[in-house]
């Protein structure tokens, strides 16, 4: 199938049109038609058996292809009725077809060397490694039907003993293994891991024979496009699992909690008894079983920094920060300011609140995924001036976690100038990230704010769940007070390691904005 489709090319260029080509697997954009005809490679190509299909609901004639391993989707539009259809039909027929490992071996490949399909069955390989491994097996029969001479190379690849599964080098593989195999679900990933690590060494083996070949047709002068493309698709499914293995990696060092879905918007600010029955992090739980019962602020958040770190989406030169759950933890951090008892901290949190309100208001007239996407909107709109705009109350977010982050790093850092001296700790933060911003008034405001500060004890206690305070507090020993300032330390630390590195991306992102935070 073939034909003109809108495109999405950023915020910049908007949609645009181009020539789409289905074939055999492929989807292959040209810049038009008439490049197509003249014989031109195509512009970008897209493997359909790795690639996620998402059909947009509300907007009749818009869909996704979404390529997780590489974080990249590609926005498409009809502007003909039902033309949408009959594209969301041949893909999902082209990837069926690729998805269907058995038809593959039996009949898409029947013709390569046996041992090939030995290769795929004989090692239970995850669906998403036998489709790189079927797809290139695929491109590289294809080409075999037209030059006899790479059927060498695929032989090679599946005769490779050296990168045998079965015999092959595990060291990658126990790197990556957890060393605990009594949960089942880790033990599932943990297969997961070894089995996308021994299709990475196919791949590999795969992508040294397409090299080898390059040499060989670069010294005859043969025809390098064909070659040169499965060298490519080789390289890509390298660089595929290389994808999947990180993902997977990262997956057993952090779960995420589906803390994504919970509902904090505008009207449900959660009060101290609604996190008795939550999930706390894993990114700060306590390690230690004599000391597992102190529940800090830090450890307790249901949505922290660290689960927000764990979803950005590394595309081109950005980061993308998924919207929703930064707003999530900005509201669980909010909590903060009601340990303290009095007011004066109390317009600190107006402000931020206000702040989150905002960029939700935002939210609610276009969900965007990302922060970026919302900002780069306002940008295209021109309304990214106003007090009230998502990027001007993102900016003040920013300002105000930066502000937090060096202070906790300024108090909690074992020998650093200001450690355990809440008021020095937050002068030298404030001075170093938000005067700068603030008139004479808010400056003196400030000043005379933070002598009203507490000492660290105080500090570690307001930060120390209520009911595990009072259990050690009844302890015999008389370090208790220790080993509860020790936790929020700790705490603490995990918790802003998390939040330095959304503030790092977003100082990043307005500094690209050529704005200052
Ligand atoms: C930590 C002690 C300090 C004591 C504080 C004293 C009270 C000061 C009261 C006055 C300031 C209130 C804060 C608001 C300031 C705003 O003017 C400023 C600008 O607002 C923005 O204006 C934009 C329009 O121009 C508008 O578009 C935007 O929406 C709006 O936000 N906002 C800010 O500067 C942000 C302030 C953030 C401050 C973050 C501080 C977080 C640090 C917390 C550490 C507390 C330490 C407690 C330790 C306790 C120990 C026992």
């Amino acid at each position: 199938m073939e034909g003109n489709l809108l495109k999405w090319g950023g915020y910049l260029t908007g949609y645009t049109t181009k020539y789409f080509v289905l074939y055999r697997g492929t989807l292959s954009y040209y810049s038009s038609k008439k490049e197509r005809l003249a014989g031109s490679s195509a512009v970008e190509h897209l493997n359909i058996g790795l690639c996620e299909i998402a059909v947009d609901t509300h907007a009749h004639s818009q869909w996704e292809l979404r390529m997780p391993l590489e974080s990249k989707v590609w926005y498409l539009k009809t502007s003909v009725p039902g033309e949408r259809q009959k594209w969301i039909q041949a893909l999902g027929s082209a990837k069926a077809c690729l998805l269907d490992t058995s038809s593959l071996s039996r009949s898409s490949i029947t013709s390569l060397p046996d041992d090939t399909n030995d290769v795929l069955s004989s090692h239970t390989v995850p669906t998403s490694a036998q489709d790189t491994l079927a797809n290139k097996l695929v491109t590289v029969k294809d080409y075999a039907c037209t030059d006899h001479s790479l059927d060498s190379a695929v032989y090679a690849i599946s005769n490779d003993k050296s990168n045998d599964p079965k015999q092959g080098s595990h060291s990658l593989n126990d790197h990556f293994l957890p060393a605990n195999h009594s949960d089942g679900d880790v033990q599932d990933d943990a297969a997961n891991t070894k089995y996308t690590i021994e299709s990475l060494l196919l791949s590999c083996s795969c992508a040294k024979d397409s090299i080898s070949k390059l040499e060989e047709v670069i010294q005859k002068k043969d025809d390098l496009e064909p070659v040169l493309e499965i060298a490519e698709n080789a390289l890509k499914g390298v660089i595929c699992q290389i994808g999947t293995i990180k993902l997977q990696k990262s997956k057993q060092i952090r779960p995420v909690e589906s803390v994504a879905m919970h509902d904090f918007s505008e009207n449900s600010i959660l009060d101290e008894g609604d996190y008795s029955d939550s999930v706390i992090s894993k990114a700060a739980q306590p390690k230690d079983d004599t000391k597992a019962d102190i529940i800090t602020f830090f450890s307790s958040r249901e949505v922290n920094f660290c689960h927000v770190y764990d979803q950005v989406v590394p595309s081109n030169e950005k980061n993308l920060i998924p919207a929703e759950l930064f707003l999530n933890a900005c509201q669980c951090y909010l909590e903060f300011f009601d340990r303290f008892a009095g007011t004066v901290l109390a317009p600190i949190k107006t402000d931020i609140q206000g702040n989150i309100n905002k960029i939700r208001k935002v939210m609610n007239t276009k969900p965007d995924e990302y922060l970026q996407d919302l900002l780069e909107n306002e940008m295209l709109a021109k309304k990214h001036t106003g007090p009230d705009t998502a990027t001007q109350a993102l900016l003040w977010l920013t300002r105000a976690l930066s502000v937090m982050c060096q202070f906790l790093k300024n108090l909690l850092t074992p020998g650093s100038e200001n450690c355990r001296d809440p008021p020095a700790a937050f002068w030298a933060a404030y001075v170093s990230r938000l005067q700068k911003h603030h008139n004479w008034v808010v400056q003196r405001l400030f000043k005379m704010g933070i002598k009203m500060l507490a000492d660290f004890e105080r500090f570690a206690e307001d930060m120390t769940e209520k009911d595990s305070y009072e259990k050690i507090a009844q302890s015999t020993s008389s370090t208790w007070k220790n080993v509860i300032q020790e936790k929020v330390i700790e705490h603490g630390l995990d918790y802003c390691d998390g939040m330095n590195e959304i503030v790092e991306k977003l100082c990043m992102m307005y500094k690209s904005y050529k704005m200052e935070v």
